[in-house]
Formats: structure tokens, sequence, C-alpha cells
């Protein structure tokens, strides 16, 4: 199988790839037209990225590609929806990189408490201001709000406690027990956070519904002065919303994934809020040890995926498919008698979903199972089990 990856991924990982059998084309600088160009030209069965966009017109530059790996956790960079119509798997890495993330998440929080960055600019413009500098909150006994209670989500909860800030949460499937698992308060509502909480950190993924998740009302919820930061994506806050916010109400903003951010690793760069927030480079993931876990689960797919044709981590996969029934055929294990099984099904109109074929010890037998979606009918079941070497056969509703 030949797999391209098209970031900067450990050597771990590629070498893993590669005693597995496999060709491994490294070129982490690719995006764009030469992503493009890149799979036309090597036409892989897998491509793993990281932060590379992956738009349709990269799905449909090689006509071999069968997985895309994201070597990450959030998957909007990836046209999901334009390879499921084409058959393609996205997997990604979930939770690899978690720690790392809430490292900086908090890292920001503790920054935007004692300004640590204009501390230290200071500092290096020869400048000493322990006036200035000398008040700050302190975030013991402060309410830290959490959007999303996903991995990041729950390692912060982690981290809050051994700050001693209590933590109020929305995630949109956490219960109230989960709550009381991970020591946290629920709250119903975005914002319901946004009333209680001194300190917001977002932790959910970008989606069309997750879009500015933080607008002009949450932050107008928050206490003046509170403190705010993101390292999900840039599209969850409305950053318009976040610049009158630190104007007029002395929010305190840091993030991590700020709106345009340079597809390019270096170059230059020009923000709106550069002066007002904490930006950081998009490097919540950027550890040695978020790097090495990612890396070995990347692997880790894409060798499961040649060896056993499934995916660990889909995200495209139906996690419930339109089938209304399931047909179980017991059958002697012989050449063509699925063929003939699925010759019935076809003329009986049935619109096979999943399907499946178990042998038995010594190989004599097997059954399968096909959910299908359709009506069933007794006159195509009694067709099934006169095909050659069918034993027997049921319809079940499912
Ligand atoms: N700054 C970085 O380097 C960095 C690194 C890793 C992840 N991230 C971002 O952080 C996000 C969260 O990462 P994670 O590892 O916790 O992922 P996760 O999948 O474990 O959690 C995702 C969270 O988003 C919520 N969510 C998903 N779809 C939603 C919807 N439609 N409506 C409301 N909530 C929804 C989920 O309920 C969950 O709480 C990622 O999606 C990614 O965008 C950034
Ligand atoms: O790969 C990276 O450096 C960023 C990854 C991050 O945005 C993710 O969603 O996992």
């Amino acid at each position: 199988m030949t797999v391209l990856v098209a970031d900067s991924v450990s050597d771990a990982a590629l070498d893993a790839i590669r005693e597995g059998g496999h060709d491994v084309v490294e070129d982490p600088g690719l995006k764009g037209d030469a992503l493009v160009d890149a799979l036309r030209e090597h036409d892989p069965a897998v491509l793993v990225v990281r932060s590379t966009k992956v738009p349709a017109e990269a799905l449909d530059a090689a006509p071999s590609l069968e997985l895309v790996v994201r070597a990450g956790a959030g998957v909007d960079t990836i046209d999901v929806a334009g390879a499921s119509t084409r058959g393609v798997f996205v997997a990604n890495c979930p939770g690899k990189n978690a720690a790392a993330v809430a490292e900086l998440a908090f890292g920001l929080l503790l920054a935007l408490d004692r300004r640590i960055p204009d501390n230290v600019i200071a500092a290096r413009a020869g400048r000493w201001d322990k006036k200035g500098f000398a008040s700050a909150r302190g975030v013991r006994g402060r309410t830290l709000g959490l959007l999303g209670m996903g991995s990041i989500g729950r390692e912060m909860a982690e981290r809050a406690r051994a700050f001693g800030m209590p933590v109020v949460a929305w995630s949109r499937s956490l219960t109230d027990d989960d709550a009381r698992a991970l020591g946290v308060t629920r709250a119903d509502t975005p914002l319901d956070v946004a009333r209680q909480a001194d300190m917001v950190s977002v932790h959910v993924a970008s989606t069309p519904e997750t879009r500015h998740l933080v607008d002009a009302d949450f932050l107008e919820a928050m206490p003046e002065g509170a403190a705010l930061v993101n390292t999900a994506r840039a599209d969850v806050v409305d950053e318009a919303a976040v610049a009158r916010a630190v104007d007029t109400r002395g929010l305190r903003y840091a993030t991590d994934v700020p709106a345009g951010e340079p597809a390019a690793k270096q170059g230059d760069f020009e923000h709106p809020l550069a002066d007002a927030a904490y930006i950081t480079h998009h490097v919540g993931a950027s550890t040695d040890q978020a790097t090495e876990a990612i890396g070995q689960e990347a692997a880790r797919v894409v060798l499961a995926y040649a060896e056993t044709g499934r995916v660990p981590n889909s995200v495209n996969l139906a996690d419930q498919t339109a089938a209304t029934h399931l047909l179980t055929v017991r059958h002697l294990d012989r050449v063509g008698v699925l063929a003939g099984v699925l010759a019935v099904v076809r003329e009986a109109g049935w619109n096979v979903q999943e399907m499946e074929n178990l042998v038995f010890t010594g190989g004599g037998a097997a059954v399968a199972r096909v959910r299908f979606d359709g009506a069933p009918s007794d006159e195509a079941l009694a067709r099934i089990r006169e095909v050659e070497h069918v034993l027997n056969a049921t319809v079940i509703a499912v």
C-alpha cells in the first residue's frame, strides 16, 4: 500500500508503517495545489495529514485513495462529507493530544491572570514594572467554565481541581451522572456557563452548530473582566464580538487558533487582536509527548486498516444504517453460494446496508448476515432457501 504523509509525523510512526511493508512517501510541506499534484503523482491508498486541508479536489486527485488519517483530533480540515460520498474512510486520533492542549489552555489562563507575556515583553524592552504588574485576581476559588467535555475538556477539569477551581461545564451530551463523576457542575446551556464562570475555556469541535457558540450574548453574560481562552477553533468564537468585549467589558482573551491562521508554518502574521489578546501559534498539540502519541495512533490506524480492512476511529461510518431487517443464511462454505443469495436479494429489491460472512471452525459451514432495507417476502426467502448449498435462511425485523 502507498501511504502519502503530507505533514510532519513522528519518525517512529513512519518506521512502523514501513515495517508493515508499505511504501511511505513523506513530504511534510504539502498543501493546496502541491498536495493535489502529489496525490495525482503517487495515487496513494492512504493519506496522513495534520492540519493540512483536504478538500474535494484533493480527494478526486487519487483514484486509489481509501483512507485519510487525521494525525490529530479536529477533522474540520477535511471534506468529510466529500470523503463519504466517494467511499473514502476518514479517521482521527482522538484524545492523543488532549493533555498537551489542556496544558497550553491552562498556561493561557494563568498567563491572562498574571499577564506573564506582558511582564516578559517589558523586561525584554528594558523596563521594570513591579508596580504595573503587581495586581492579579488569582485563580484559586475562581470558577472555571468549560464548553465541551470531550477529551480536552475532561483534562481541563482534572487540572482545575489541582488549582482549586470549581468547574461549571456545558457539553451537548453531558449528563448529571457524568458531571458528578468528573467533579463538575453541569450547566444546561452555554449561557449558564458564561453567567457563572470567572474564566472560560472552549473545547468543542468546529461544526456548523458550534459556529460562534461564543457570541456577543455569551460575552455580555460573562462578568466584567472575565477571561476567555480558545484552543478549539477560530470559528467557535465570534472574534469581532471578542474585540468589542475587550474594549467595553475588560474581557481578557487568549487564543491558539486565531481567525485567518496562516496555512504556512512560518511567515508574516497580522491579526486585529494581536495587541489586545495573547495569541499562540496553533501549538496546542505540539509537545514531544503528543507528537509521539499521535504518531503511534496514526500508524496503528494505517496498519489495522491494511491488515483487517477495518478502520479504528473512523469518523464517517454511519452509526446506524437504514437497515430494517436482518437476513441470516447458514450455508456450506462453497464458491458462489453468496452470489446466488445476493441475486435473490437484488431481485427482491432489498437494499443491502451491512453484510458479514463468518466461517465455522473446520471451514465446512458459514453464516452470512445481511442487514437490508426493504419489504421482506416469504417468496424471496423461499428462493434463498433453494439456492444450492444453503442450509437455512431467516429474516427478522431489526
Ligand atoms: N489547539 C490545538 O492544537 C488543538 C489540538 C487538538 C484539538 N483541538 C480542537 O479541540 C477540539 C476538541 O478536541 P477534543 O480532543 O476534546 O475532541 P473530542 O471529540 O473529544 O470533543 C469534542 C467536543 O465537541 C463537542 N461537539 C462536537 N460536535 C458538536 C456539536 N455539533 N454541537 C455541540 N458540541 C459538539 C462534543 O460533544 C465534545 O464535547 C477539536 O475538535 C479541535 O478542533 C485543537
Ligand atoms: O496537528 C496540529 O499541530 C494541530 C492539531 C489540532 O488542531 C487537532 O485538531 O488535533
